[in-house]
């Protein structure tokens, strides 16, 4: 098996859930980029907006900017162009907005004259099989995840979001080059929280994730320093 080189391209996103700007700071101030990405979703963009964004770009940090745009493809075309110019590393849209949806994203991108890698979620790590029936999705979870993501490389998209459960299949299919990032980490122990198709770090790498979201088991933990370096040592004796 090969060892993740954390330094060079580190592994870990750590999302900065936070209310403000000042908190989102205050933890990545004390990081480096060398150890994880950061990843800034709704409730931070909303609060902080795209100068944070670019702050934490200026700092050297790989940001994926989780907004997971899903509407017509104009309208999601124009928010990629312009969320690429802020020089992100990452970001990403619904699979379930189609095709066009996602090739009109990736026209998007290329207009800005930037190259982040532009990804697609597939089902949220939060739903499970029963919550996909009550939307009356047919078949399983893992069916859809994989239809999903198959659009998305038709698409002609970098990856997808999706849980570490499904990277086996995912990496089999869709092959080595196809980015797998995936939420729903937990450290062994770890309080679950909201998240339903859960898988340790270093679980998650031998599956076949390209790169491991954590948010809560980070930032709420009492160290949240010490709390990274113990994943990104568990990783590295992979
Ligand atoms: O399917 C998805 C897509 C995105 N997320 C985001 O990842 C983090 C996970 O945070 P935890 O605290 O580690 O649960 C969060 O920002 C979600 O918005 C996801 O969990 N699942």
């Amino acid at each position: 098996m090969t060892t993740p080189d954390t330094k060079i391209n580190p592994k870990i996103v750590v999302a900065l859930d936070y209310a403000d700007a000042p908190s989102a700071l205050a933890l990545a101030n004390q990081l480096d980029p060398s150890q994880c990405r950061l990843k800034v979703g709704k409730e931070l963009f909303t609060a902080a907006g795209p100068q944070l964004v670019e702050t934490l770009v200026d700092k050297g940090y790989g940001v994926f900017l989780d907004l997971k745009f899903h509407d017509i493809p104009n309208t999601v075309a124009k928010a990629c162009e312009a969320a690429a110019r802020l020089g992100v590393w990452m970001l990403n849209v619904h699979a379930s907005g189609g095709q066009p949806m996602m090739e009109a994203a990736k026209e998007g991108v290329a207009k800005s004259g930037h190259q982040p890698l532009l990804i697609a979620v597939t089902i949220l790590t939060s739903m499970d099989q029963q919550v996909m029936q009550s939307l009356g999705i047919p078949g399983t979870l893992q069916d859809q995840v994989l239809r999903l993501a198959r659009l998305t490389q038709a698409a002609g998209l970098d990856g997808v979001v999706c849980s570490a459960q499904e990277a086996p299949v995912l990496r089999s299919t869709l092959g080595e080059n196809f980015c797998l990032v995936t939420p729903g980490i937990r450290p062994r122990n770890a309080s679950l929280d909201d998240q339903s198709r859960v898988v340790t770090p270093a679980d998650a790498l031998r599956q076949g994730s390209s790169y491991l979201v954590i948010g809560r088991p980070i930032t709420r933990a009492a160290d949240p320093l010490q709390a990274l370096r113990d994943i990104n040592h568990e990783i590295s004796l992979i």
